[in-house]
């Protein structure tokens, strides 16, 4: 008789679901992460970008995240695209590669020399200023000044204390069947473990917790980079 296979490939389940008993975790998983990350490649740009953000000793989003981000824009079409946390504009430069070709990236950061990068960045890939709005100053000083239900997509990749808060004003800025994605969100793979209680890795478990109770909300945790939390509003 013919051999195949387990069908969930079971031989490598490190832990299975309590109620479905369906596998959660192989063991090849940190290999599959790995593949997923690269699976779409940088663009040259995007990878300039990068390592101007090391330059400058900050994160910038994975490619998984960026591919993920670029996703996002396209499938809705996205015309106006928020950004919380410019950094050199590595997202950036994956939103306006999903967005359409006449969509608007407003972008805040609290860093001016973060956002000049971004600038460089974004007119070294050929982007019209025209499609970029970048806007200076702390990100809760700025959000309550952007309008009401006019944007496709807000992204959130600032300052993780304070995601809870931009979040409320990311709901309120998105139009019905608008998305939400906040990156980071597990926090270094701390939120998932119930003993670490530093002040990010809390702020992150109780914004995920949030979203996920929130009935104007359908979210749902990706797991590029370190989490991207996305949730479209219905
Ligand atoms: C992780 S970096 C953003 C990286 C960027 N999204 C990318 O992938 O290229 C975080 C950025 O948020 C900015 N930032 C931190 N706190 C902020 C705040 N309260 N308001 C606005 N920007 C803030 C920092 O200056 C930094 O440029």
């Amino acid at each position: 008789m013919a051999t195949h296979p387990p069908a969930c490939g079971n031989d490598t389940i490190h832990s299975t679901h309590a109620r479905t008993g369906r596998p959660t975790i192989a063991a090849d998983k940190a290999q599959s992460w790995a593949y997923t990350e690269d699976f779409i490649t940088e663009s040259e740009a995007a990878a300039a970008a990068r390592a101007r953000a090391e330059e400058f000793g900050i994160p910038a989003v994975s490619t998984g995240t960026g591919a993920a981000l670029r996703l996002l824009a396209a499938a809705s079409h996205a015309r106006a695209v928020a950004e919380i946390g410019t950094g050199t504009g590595v997202s950036g430069l994956w939103l306006l590669d999903g967005m359409h070709p006449e969509g608007v990236l407003t972008t805040i950061d609290v860093e001016v020399e973060h956002q000049r990068a971004a600038k460089e960045a974004f007119a070294a890939a050929g982007v019209r200023a025209t499609r970029t709005r970048p806007i200076s100053g702390r990100a809760l000083d700025v959000l309550p000044r952007l309008a009401d239900a006019a944007y496709d997509l807000v992204f959130i990749d600032a300052e993780p204390s304070e995601a809870g808060d931009y979040a409320d004003q990311a709901v309120r800025m998105l139009r019905s069947g608008g998305s939400l994605a906040v990156t980071d969100a597990l926090w270094h793979d701390r939120v998932a473990d119930p003993a670490r209680r530093d002040e990010a890795t809390v702020a992150m478990r109780e914004l995920g917790r949030r979203l996920r109770e929130d009935e104007r909300l359908i979210p749902a945790m990706l797991p590029s980079g370190d989490g991207l939390l996305v949730a479209v509003k219905r």
